[in-house]
């Protein structure tokens, strides 16, 4: 079946259609090479139409264990090659049955670079995905429906669930956590406590935790400023770790502002410099949202990471508490391993403890 792509400028995008549901959503691009999987089941991508810039997908299937989440959350998928027959010694699905058994829609044989390019110039922007005979008046009824907001209420756990260990003790809060990152403590020892995201703040230090975690998640951070309130009552109490929607909920509940980027940071080779070392960091990324470097500047935070294509802000450090954060990730699923220090560094503040 044919269908197209079309943006909220008017630019038509078309392609071959998988999945006989139209969809619609936030339009955002992703320039890893490989991790479809892992990219499709990141529930920071919820209510969003991802495209791939790299341009053959599917090419090694799919594997339950490769999901970073218990569903795709994503509204709609548009790439350019789709590869029908994956080869790797680990497949159990096809790519094309991995997305018709999670019902999401997706366009394929699609010029991605032209895409791409467009939403770089003009930034990202609201999409919908129909089939090319769609009725002009079904077009503009979905290109109408609003952008949907406080997502994390979609992804975050229905229930407390415990991983258990004989390590430190860590409380999660899942903002719509990605696997691999509670994998990432799991295996350094930790026991793992993951508490849905509205958990209150006494609740959560009624379970003695030797330090919070605070998650990566979908959508504006603004959106979810009853959480912000709950983080403010933590901080100071025990260490803490956040990961990209959980570095900007710290930014909020510490007094600093985030703003929109224009299009972004998805992918899995986005360079970040640790300005503590030096060093340069490949890195995994997937934010919309920034924290907003002049408003740190009046705060006891001193700025540890910085993207190197436009200078944001990509980790901090607070000058005197236990409490850091990355706007990245160093859990990577997809990307490469060399940030998994971080987790280490946690260790090492949890054990000394929250003074
Ligand atoms: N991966 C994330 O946690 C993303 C954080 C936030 N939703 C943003 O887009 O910036």
């Amino acid at each position: 079946m044919k269908g197209k792509l079309v943006l909220e400028d008017g630019s038509t995008f078309t392609g071959d259609l998988l999945g006989d549901k139209p969809a619609s959503g936030e339009v955002v691009f992703n320039t890893g090479m490989t991790g479809y999987q892992e990219i499709l089941t990141d529930p920071s991508y919820c209510s969003q139409i991802i495209t791939l810039t790299y341009p053959l997908i599917g090419n090694y299937g799919t594997a339950e264990k490769f999901n970073q989440s218990r569903k795709c959350f994503a509204n709609g998928f548009v790439i350019g090659e789709l590869c029908e027959v994956g080869s790797n010694w680990q497949k159990e699905n096809e790519l094309s049955e991995f997305l018709q058994a999670n019902g999401i829609p997706c366009l394929y044989n699609v010029d991605t670079r032209a895409l791409t390019r467009r939403l770089r110039s003009a930034g990202t922007m609201k999409g919908i995905i129909i089939t090319t005979d769609t009725p002009k008046n079904e077009c503009d009824e979905l290109m109408a429906i609003p952008l949907e907001h406080r997502t994390v209420d979609k992804v975050t756990t229905p229930e407390k669930y415990v991983l258990e260990n004989d390590g430190l003790h860590i409380v999660a809060m899942d903002f719509g956590v990605k696997k691999h990152m509670l994998e990432s403590m799991h295996e350094r020892g930790c026991k793992i406590t993951v508490v849905p995201a509205h958990t209150t703040a006494q609740e959560i230090l009624a379970l003695q935790p030797d330090g919070i975690f605070l998650s990566n998640g979908p959508g504006d951070p603004k959106d979810v400023l009853d959480i912000v309130e709950t983080i403010k009552q933590l901080i100071g109490k025990k260490p803490i770790f956040g990961i990209c929607l959980g570095h900007q909920l710290i930014a909020l509940a510490c007094g600093a502002d985030t703003y929109k980027l224009k299009f972004g940071h998805r992918g899995s080779n986005q360079p970040v410099k640790d300005l503590r070392t030096g060093r340069v960091y490949i890195s995994a990324q997937n934010h919309g949202y920034a924290v907003d470097e002049k408003s740190l500047a009046k705060l006891p935070f001193d700025i540890t990471h910085i993207s190197m294509n436009d200078g944001t802000v990509e980790g901090m450090h607070h000058q005197k508490l236990p409490l850091f954060s990355v706007q990245y990730h160093p859990e990577a699923s997809p990307g490469p391993d060399d940030n998994t220090y971080l987790f280490d560094e946690f260790c090492a503040m949890m054990k000394k403890g929250a003074n």
